[in-house]
């Protein structure tokens, strides 16, 4: 179990932590620390916080693990402010969407101070902010990167490994200019097409009439384009580099469409979909290789209401957790196939069994 767990910006992210922690009963004390009681106040009223306070060294005061949640352009200031109070053994994270220039600063603050600090980045959110919309389910099953460096303690890298298993997520470990390559692919490049596709429909003078008309495609595309701008103004401010050298690339990308469509060339139009398609289609399972296997069985269901109630009522009835579920083909009238995964084989031998002694039709996959 964790000591005194401080969170030094309780949002989005150092709320649900905070939630996360308390639910679960993982930590002996969640202390809030902020720039406004008032908020801190309906942090604690919400359940992120045992207590709170506005003054950072009363907060940190025998801490054993701080979390900083602010947004990114305040990170690198607030561990300035908090180095000076910190005790020695102290472990610092952070939860930043960025990670070079925040664990440069960190590290060099760290040596000079004699805490230690491993830099973090959970890769679950949302695109609303404030503890308001906090979740104590938000990490469940969710990848946790952690970007330690060989100057970081291996006890520090523990500590942050044992918050990252509390609330629920996976901790996969990636040196932080990796980190900022991979995240500027698969987050941050996402979220630039996203506000250029509202840019340009904004820039239509037939917006008024176009916008409306947006169903499914458009709003899935452009979720997190609702984000806040500043921080993810600061978000690409942190990771200019990655995001110039795939900005390139998508360019390539979107020509390579142009000279399709002016070609006229069905074969090869088809095909630069259908590569998008299989890509797609890979994202669920395709993650799993940073993490040891995931141990699998297929089920083949009915098409009737209720049929994933029975099978997850089934498994709960003999405490078997489901770490992931996926819906892999239904027709209509046909009945169809779901892919449930557990963590552990021993998880996936119990629920085959469990489900083949109840007369379910069922085979194991993988692991
Ligand atoms: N939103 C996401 O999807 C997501 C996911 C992973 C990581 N992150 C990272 O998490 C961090 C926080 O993002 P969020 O979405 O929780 O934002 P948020 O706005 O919900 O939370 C930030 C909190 O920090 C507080 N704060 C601001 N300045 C402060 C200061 N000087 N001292 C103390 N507290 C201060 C704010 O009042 C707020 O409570 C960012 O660094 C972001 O990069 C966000
Ligand atoms: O909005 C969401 O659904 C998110 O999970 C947000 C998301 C992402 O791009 O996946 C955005 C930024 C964070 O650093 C991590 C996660």
């Amino acid at each position: 179990m964790l000591g005194k767990v401080v969170i030094v910006g309780v949002g989005l992210i150092g709320g649900s932590l905070g939630l996360a922690l308390r639910r679960r009963g993982k930590a002996r004390e969640v202390v809030g620390i902020g720039r406004s009681a008032e908020r801190l106040r309906q942090a604690q009223a919400l359940g992120a916080v045992d207590s709170f306070t506005t003054d950072l060294a009363e907060g940190v005061r025998g801490a054993d693990l701080v979390v900083v949640a602010t947004p990114i352009g305040i990170i690198v200031p607030t561990m300035h402010a908090l180095a000076p109070h910190l005790e020695p053994g102290t472990v610092v994270t952070d939860v930043g969407s960025t990670k070079r220039e925040i664990v440069e600063a960190a590290e060099r603050l760290a040596a000079k101070h004699s805490f230690a600090f491993v830099g973090g980045h959970p890769m679950a959110g949302s695109e609303r902010t404030g503890v308001e919309n906090a979740d104590p389910y938000l990490f469940e099953n969710a990848y946790y990167i952690l970007t330690p460096t060989p100057k970081t303690p291996p006890e520090a890298i523990s500590r942050v490994a044992e918050l990252v298993e509390a609330v629920g997520a996976r901790k996969v470990e990636i040196p932080p200019d990796l980190h900022d390559y991979y995240v500027a692919a698969v987050s941050h490049l996402p979220h630039c097409l996203a506000s250029a596709l509202c840019n340009l429909i904004a820039s239509l003078p037939e917006k008024e009439a176009i916008l409306p008309l947006a169903a499914g495609g458009f709003r899935d595309t452009t979720r997190v384009a609702a984000g806040d701008p500043v921080l993810w103004r600061d978000i690409l401010l942190t990771n200019t580099a990655p995001l110039r050298e795939l900005l390139a690339l998508l360019l390539r990308v979107l020509q390579e469409l142009e000279e399709l469509l002016a070609k006229k060339d069905a074969r090869g139009l088809e095909e630069w979909l259908r590569r998008a398609q299989i890509l797609r289609k890979e994202v669920p399972t395709k993650s799993k290789g940073y993490l040891p296997e995931l141990h699998e069985i297929v089920v083949t269901v009915p098409d009737r209401p209720g049929v994933i109630a029975h099978l997850a009522s089934l498994l709960a009835e003999k405490e078997i957790n489901i770490a992931d579920i996926e819906i892999l083909r239904a027709r209509e009238g046909e009945g169809g196939t779901i892919r449930l995964a557990f963590t552990r084989p021993e998880a996936q031998e119990k629920a085959y069994e469990t489900l083949a002694a109840a007369g379910i039709e069922v085979r194991k996959r993988g692991g």
